[in-house]
């Protein structure tokens, strides 16, 4: 079982589940995520969105914390192998910071879309 092709995968989800929770425990950038979405989720029951609002809502929240997730990962990777400064590694970082950006663009994009009408 514990090599089978099942197995691999319970595994592979148990070491995913565990990524997500590091990214909450040490990641200031995903905690802070966190708390909007949750925000944004108390502003959804709130105003009382629509299923599809729902469904934007939700997408637009992940996408964010996806990129924020994967630019925290490659943020410790470009340290771990290159601890000093060196303009590569900063120009990694910020493509991968400006990643993070469109993302949040685009969930504020969504989220104008959903809450403009109920507020204005
Ligand atoms: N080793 C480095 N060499 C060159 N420039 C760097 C280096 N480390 C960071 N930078 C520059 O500083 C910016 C911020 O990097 P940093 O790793 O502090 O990210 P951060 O967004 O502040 O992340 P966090 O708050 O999660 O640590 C980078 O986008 C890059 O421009």
């Amino acid at each position: 079982m514990r090599d089978s092709f099942l197995g691999k995968r319970i595994r592979g989800g148990g070491y995913a589940i565990k990524g997500a929770w590091l990214l909450l425990k040490h990641e200031q950038s995903i905690q802070v995520q966190f708390v909007l979405a949750i925000i944004m989720c108390i502003a959804g029951y709130f105003f009382d969105i629509s299923k599809t609002e729902w469904m934007f809502q939700f997408v637009a929240i992940g996408l964010v914390m996806t990129a924020e997730g994967l630019n925290s990962g490659l943020e410790a990777m470009a340290d771990f192998v290159h601890p000093d400064f060196h303009s590569k590694i900063g120009h990694i970082k910020d493509i991968a910071a400006g990643a993070v950006f469109i993302a949040a663009v685009t969930a504020v994009i969504i989220g104008a879309f959903i809450y403009f009408p109920y507020i204005f």
